[in-house]
């Protein structure tokens, strides 16, 4: 790695044993419940909970890495990415653990016994539609509904009925042997433990609250910074597996892998974006003294209140995310095209705005994703078809005379609906389909009909992975891993000749937990 950094013997040893611990699944709605300006005791137990979880999931990603099929495993870029893994976990656990004063562990004891009437200030200060979800997700989930068990609530409710307790579904709510779950997982440091305690905003938590909280928070954001690059860097060993095996097609055995390594990244991803977003948006000292000034002049009076919990959106306007998207995607197609004005792409949306809890950065990955494929088709099928057809009209006018400013493509449409379980996005174009029988290929990673894949800069390193019209075939099965880690899909149907319907399925109950591998 030109660093100097070594995987070790006793490094790998550690790797193994954590490997084997069962990881705890997280819920949207458990991610969103530390509120707008989370409480830094609430901050404070969720780091303890994150610097125990996550080396839990990167050591089963260096081990995955480390089997990667077919010697997936012994291509080059492969191998960085899983030292990056084992270096992220490494420092991790050597993360110096807080030392906890009596003062603090009173005040964090003393939240704990409190927790349940904040829990339930909280329920009923959410919005109407949160509350109804909440109910929802309690009726399905109710553990006596033996349906419940592979449902992803493990982790919401405690026995109370209030949201608390963290700790894997399949584990200890379904499973009567508490010590190893079905992939033969053993409890975890974190089985059991709360990922969200309610704790108050309005007191001053000791100087150790927040120093603990800070050196979570960098060693965070120092790992999100080297991970940056991982999803093209697999790219690359995928690309580095194919030259050596002279294929063009991944094997279904290195398509489930590669599935559930992004899916897992994602996770982590989430996770850690979620803990650094809530850390810069924890209440400081001097607010909290503030408040608590407000609070003794009003009588608890409300402070602005945002609609962001770290990353996620409790408030998320599909809308305007969708507008946003196509400017972008116009954007990119007039720059690679050289149009003056990118086809055109209909909004069609039921009048009143349609909000739910989401993650923005995902939604207009998606859509960007996929109205980035539709203009493509529009215009690479209809160039040609339209400048005939001038030409036919016209015989003095030649092929090649024929700006493309000049031609009209059909419209793409979007059309969003709502329902209570889903909010379903169509993306509809007219840009010539997909023959039938390569539809099953466009969801295997580096399938692209663009004919030169573009080349990587060896030190490649954006947060985001965007080729900037198309080309690495990474666009659909990665957008839908994003839609299937909130509980939605994506779907495609093709109709060769004429155009594609994409189906974006998102699921607005939030109850589901993350689909771990
Ligand atoms: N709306 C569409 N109409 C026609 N073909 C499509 C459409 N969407 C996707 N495809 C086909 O599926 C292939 C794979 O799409 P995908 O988005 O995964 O990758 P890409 O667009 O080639 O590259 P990138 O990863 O850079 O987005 C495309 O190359 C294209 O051939």
């Amino acid at each position: 790695m030109g660093t100097g950094w070594e995987l070790t013997k006793a490094l790998r040893e550690q790797i193994v044993k954590y490997a084997g611990y069962q990881q705890t699944s997280i819920s949207l709605r458990q991610m969103v419940q530390f509120g707008p300006t989370p409480s830094p005791g609430s901050v404070f137990l969720a780091s303890q909970f994150i610097v125990e979880e996550l080396p839990i999931r990167l050591a089963i990603k260096v081990k995955n890495l480390e089997n990667a099929p077919h010697g997936l495993n012994k291509m080059p870029s492969t191998m960085k990415v899983r030292d990056w893994y084992a270096q992220s976990f490494q420092e991790l656990t050597e993360l110096a653990k807080p030392e906890i004063s009596s003062e603090l562990a009173e005040m964090l004891n003393s939240h704990q016994t409190d927790k349940k009437q904040h829990r339930i200030d909280e329920a009923t200060s959410m919005s109407p539609i949160l509350q109804e979800d909440m109910k929802t997700v309690a009726e399905t989930h109710n553990p006596a509904n033996s349906e419940s068990k592979n449902v992803a609530i493990n982790n919401i409710f405690s026995d109370d009925g209030i949201v608390v307790r963290t700790s894997s579904a399949h584990s200890h709510m379904s499973s009567p042997d508490r010590s190893t779950n079905s992939k033969g997982r053993s409890e975890s440091p974190t089985f059991g433990k709360t990922y969200y305690t309610s704790c108050p905003t309005n007191v001053v938590w000791p100087k150790e609250v927040y120093d603990y909280n800070k050196l979570v928070s960098d060693a965070l954001t120092k790992i999100k910074k080297r991970h940056d690059a991982t999803v093209a860097t697999m790219a690359q060993g995928v690309q580095e597996w194919k030259n050596e095996h002279k294929t063009v097609i991944v094997n279904s055995q290195i398509q489930t892998f590669l599935d559930r390594f992004y899916m897992s990244r994602i996770g982590i991803r989430m996770l850690i974006g979620q803990h650094i977003a809530l850390n810069s948006s924890q209440t400081s000292p001097t607010k909290a003294k503030i408040n608590s000034f407000l609070n003794g002049q009003n009588g608890g009076g409300s402070s602005k209140r945002s609609n962001y919990v770290g990353v996620i959106c409790t408030d998320c306007n599909v809308g305007e995310i969708a507008e946003d998207a196509i400017e972008t995607a116009k954007y990119i197609c007039e720059e690679y095209y050289g149009l003056f004005e990118a086809p055109e792409i209909q909004l069609i949306a039921p009048k009143n705005d349609i909000s739910f809890m989401y993650v923005p950065g995902h939604l207009i990955h998606m859509l960007f994703e996929t109205l980035k494929n539709s203009l493509r088709a529009t215009i690479e099928f209809h160039t040609p078809r339209l400048k005939e057809k001038m030409c036919q009209k016209d015989p003095e006018l030649l092929l090649e005379d024929i700006d493309i400013n000049d031609l009209k493509f059909p419209p793409i449409k979007v059309i969003i609906s709502e329902g209570y379980e889903d909010i379903a996005i169509k993306i509809s174009d007219e840009g010539g389909g997909i023959p039938r029988s390569e539809v099953p290929l466009i969801w295997t990673y580096l399938y692209t009909t663009v004919s030169q894949t573009p080349t990587l800069e060896p030190e490649y390193s954006q947060s985001s992975f965007k080729a900037p019209m198309a080309g690495f075939g990474y666009g659909l099965p990665i957008s839908r891993l994003y839609s299937q880690y909130f509980g939605g899909d994506l779907k495609l149907i093709s109709m060769e000749g004429y155009g594609t319907d994409v189906y974006l399925h998102l699921n607005r109950l939030s109850s589901s937990s993350e689909p771990l591998p």
